[in-house]
């Protein structure tokens, strides 16, 4: 067990965002977080990486290493620092250059690693928020709306990367709101609008009447 959610309310002055949640996370496991606009996903984010403590209840976190894939990209981005530079340097672990060049080159980003990050298009800029995350070897990883910015090439090349990390044992939690988007076999939904509306697997979800890409939010 590495998240178990008892109980958890999140409320500011008389307003409650998040209310009686309950779930829990396994080691392997890859879980989409869903719901509308204003619903409590970021709050609930905010919980799990420990920027926020519950009003009441309890959340329980396994004391392992937590990547996290903000979706806001950071205003770094604005900073003369160089690719190479922001993924070296902004590490807590201190990447091995090795490490850096490999994922440089399997997320097609070699040939820019000496470029400023503010010349960088927003989805390459992505991209190197996403090594920066890999790099910290999480074993869970957190991505927050992780493809905003990305063509539906490299969307695709992504979620299949993300695939194969969890093949290998890493626990993902994707916020997202279009359901078309890493969902997978055996992948388990927790669908929040203040409450859990539904905390199940993506098989039972679809049995409840809710297609793959039926669930479309205003953004
Ligand atoms: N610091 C705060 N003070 C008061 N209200 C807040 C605060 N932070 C968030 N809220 C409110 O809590 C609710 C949930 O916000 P949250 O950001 O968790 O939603 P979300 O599901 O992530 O939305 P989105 O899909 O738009 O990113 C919103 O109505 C928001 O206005």
């Amino acid at each position: 067990m590495i998240i178990q959610a008892e109980h958890v309310f999140v409320e500011y002055g008389t307003s409650v965002v998040l209310k009686d949640i309950q779930f829990q996370v396994n080691k392997g496991d890859y879980l989409n977080i869903i719901g509308p606009n204003g619903s409590g996903k970021t709050t609930l984010i905010k919980i799990l990486t420990n920027l926020q403590k519950p009003t009441q209840g309890k959340m329980t976190i396994a004391p392992v290493v937590f990547g996290y894939l903000p979706q806001h990209l950071n205003q770094s981005a604005k900073l003369p620092a160089t690719v190479y530079e922001v993924l070296k340097l902004s590490n807590a672990k201190r990447p091995s250059n090795e490490a850096i060049d490999t994922l440089l080159k399997e997320m097609e980003m070699f040939d820019l690693k000496y470029h400023p990050m503010q010349r960088l298009s927003g989805g390459e800029q992505q991209r190197v928020y996403i090594i920066r995350a890999l790099l910290s070897n999480p074993d869970v990883l957190i991505l927050d709306e992780p493809t905003s910015a990305l063509d539906p090439n490299f969307r695709q090349f992504f979620y299949s990367y993300i695939e194969k990390l969890n093949d290998q044992g890493m626990t993902i939690i994707h916020v997202t709101h279009d359901l078309s988007d890493g969902l997978r076999h055996g992948s388990k939904i927790l669908e929040l609008d203040q409450e859990v509306k539904f905390f199940g697997t993506f098989e039972q979800y679809q049995l409840l009447g809710h297609k793959k890409g039926g669930h479309h939010h205003h953004v």
